[in-house]
C-alpha cells in the first residue's frame, strides 16, 4: 500500500492541534481523520502537543501578525519536525506543509507559510533559543502547570516535565482467570513480541501493537492498563478480603479497576459511574474479560455516587476505591492534549468534587473497612492535600501504608520506607516504576 502523503497527514494534523488550541479534546478531533491517515496524523500530533510550548512560541517570533488558526497550527506542525529534524527532509516539510494550504481553506498564505518555514530554517539556533526563553517555551507545559509543580514537588519537578514530554509504553495487565503471565508472554514470544513484567500481573511491550493483533484479545486473556493504575486493585484487597465482600467502585467506568478486583478476588461488586455512555463500557469491559456480568454478583450502576440516597441499599461495605475524577495531570504522556486544555482553577474545582465524594462515601464503609482513594494527578491539591484535610475533620479514618504520589518516570514523591516496601512487594521496584504514569494512592481504614 502506497504510503499516504505528507501534505495530507499535515492538512489533517493541523485540524487536530486547532480543535486541541480551540479548547477541544484529541479524543473529539482524532476520530475525524480518515482511518489510513490516523496513526501518522496522531504521531505527528502527539510530537507537536509534546513540543507545544516551544512551536507556539516560534509562531508568534515568526509571524508578524497571527494568522488564522487553522494555519498557525499546520506552523506548529511542520516546525515540531523541523526541531526533530528525524523523520524528512527540511525542504520536503517546507514544500508539503505549503501544498497542505488549500485544503485548509488558506491557499493565499502560500507565500507567508514558505516565508515563516524558510526564515526558520536559516535563524533555527536563534530562534530556538527565544522560543526556549519562558517556563512554557522550555518545558513545554503551560507555565502555571510548571510553577504549581515545583511547588508541589521541590526536586523532581524537572523529572516530571521531561518524562510528561517522552511516549509512554504500552502495558498489558493478564487476566488471571483466563491464563497465566509466564503463559501470555510465551505466546507474545511466539508471535515475535518482547515484554517485561510488571507488577504483580503486567506485561511492558517493547512496542505497541494495535489491541486486536494480540493474542487472545477477543477472549480476555489481556486489558490494556498502565502499571501505575495496576496497583490499585493489589492495595486495596491488601491483606485480604473475605470471598464475597461488599466491594464498591465508585467512579468505575471503563471498569479497569473493576476488571482488575474481579480477576484477582470473587467478590460483591457495585460499580458506578455518572457518565452513562461510559457506564456501557464497564458491561463490555466485564463481557470481553468473562467475569460475572452485571445482574450476577456485580451491579453496574449509572449514578452520582455522592447522591447515596439515591442509589445505596443501605448495607455497609467492607471496601471501597474512589478512583477520583482529576485532572489527568499524571497520563499526559498518553493525552498530550491534557496539559493545553487544563486551566489553572481546574485544581481547585476537582478538589471540591473529589472532598465532596469522599465525604459522601466514608459513611458506607463498614466498620474496619478499607477506603482506596486514588487520582491519575501529579499535584497535591487533588491528593495529599484532599485526604490530609479529610482526616483531619474525620477522626474515624486511620491511614494505611500506600505509595501517595508516584510520578511519572518511576520517582516516588514521599519515598517513606513503608511506601518503598509496599511497591517492592508488588513488584514495583525502582526499575519496574520507570515507564509508569503518574498516580496518588491513599488508603484509609475505618476505626
Ligand atoms: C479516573 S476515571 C475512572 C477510571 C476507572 N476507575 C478505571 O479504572 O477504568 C473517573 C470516572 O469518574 C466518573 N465520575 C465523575 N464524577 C462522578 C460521580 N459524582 N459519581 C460517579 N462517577 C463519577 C467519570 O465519569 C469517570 O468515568
Amino acid at each position: 500500500m502506497q504510503a499516504p502523503a505528507l501534505r495530507d497527514q499535515l492538512t489533517q494534523a493541523a485540524r487536530c492541534v486547532a480543535a486541541v488550541r480551540a479548547g477541544r479534546s484529541l479524543a473529539e478531533a482524532l476520530p475525524t481523520v480518515p482511518d489510513a491517515l490516523r496513526p501518522g496524523v496522531q504521531a505527528l500530533v502527539f510530537d507537536t502537543l509534546r513540543q507545544g510550548g516551544t512551536t507556539q512560541a516560534l509562531v508568534r517570533l515568526l509571524a508578524e501578525h497571527a494568522p488564522p488558526p487553522r494555519v498557525a497550527a499546520l506552523l506548529e506542525v511542520a516546525l515540531a519536525l523541523l526541531v526533530r529534524g528525524e523523520a524528512y527532509a527540511p525542504y520536503t516539510v517546507v514544500d508539503q506543509a505549503v501544498q497542505a494550504l488549500p485544503a485548509l481553506r488558506a491557499p493565499a498564505l502560500r507565500g507567508f507559510v514558505n516565508a515563516c518555514l524558510r526564515r526558520f530554517l536559516r535563524e533555527q539556533a536563534a530562534l530556538l533559543e527565544r522560543a526556549r526563553a519562558t517556563p512554557q517555551g522550555r518545558w513545554n507545559h503551560p507555565t502555571w502547570w510548571v510553577q504549581r509543580l515545583q511547588a508541589d514537588h521541590p526536586l523532581l519537578w524537572a523529572d516530571v516535565l521531561q518524562a510528561d514530554n517522552e511516549p509512554a509504553p504500552m502495558v498489558l495487565r493478564v487476566n488471571r482467570r483466563r491464563i497465566t503471565r509466564t503463559q501470555y508472554l510465551a505466546q507474545l514470544v511466539l508471535q515475535g513480541w518482547s515484554a517485561q513484567p510488571i507488577g504483580d500481573d503486567g506485561l511492558v511491550l517493547e512496542d505497541a501493537v494495535p489491541v486486536q493483533q494480540l493474542p487472545g484479545w477477543a477472549a480476555g486473556w489481556v486489558s490494556v492498563q498502565d502499571g501505575a493504575a495496576q496497583l490499585a486493585a493489589p492495595l486495596l484487597l491488601g491483606a485480604g478480603l473475605r470471598p464475597g465482600a461488599r466491594v464498591l467502585d465508585a467512579c468505575a467506568a471503563p471498569g479497569g479497576k473493576t476488571a482488575h478486583l474481579l480477576e484477582l478476588a470473587d467478590l460483591e461488586l457495585w460499580a458506578l459511574d455518572a457518565d452513562g455512555q461510559r457506564v456501557r463500557r464497564i458491561d463490555e469491559t466485564l463481557q470481553r474479560l468473562g467475569l460475572p456480568a452485571a445482574g450476577s454478583t456485580v451491579r453496574v450502576l449509572h449514578a452520582d455516587a455522592a447522591d447515596v440516597r439515591a442509589w445505596w441499599d443501605g448495607r455497609a461495605f467492607d471496601a471501597i476505591v474512589l478512583d477520583a475524577p482529576c485532572t489527568a495531570s499524571g497520563i499526559v504522556r498518553r493525552h498530550p492534549d491534557v496539559r493545553w486544555l487544563r486551566r489553572p482553577g481546574d485544581v481547585a474545582r476537582l478538589a471540591q468534587q473529589q472532598a465532596r465524594l469522599l465525604r459522601a462515601l466514608w459513611p458506607l464503609l463498614a466498620p474496619g473497612g478499607r477506603l482506596l482513594y486514588a487520582t491519575c494527578s501529579v499535584f497535591r491539591g487533588e491528593g495529599q492535600q484532599v485526604v490530609e484535610a479529610f482526616v483531619a475533620e474525620q477522626p474515624q479514618a486511620r491511614r494505611l501504608p500506600a505509595p501517595g504520589h508516584l510520578l511519572p518516570g518511576g520517582r516516588v514523591a514521599d519515598a517513606t520506607p513503608a511506601a518503598e516496601a509496599l511497591l517492592a512487594a508488588h513488584a514495583m521496584g525502582d526499575n519496574a516504576r520507570r515507564g509508569m504514569d503518574g498516580f496518588f494512592y491513599a488508603l484509609l481504614q475505618r476505626a
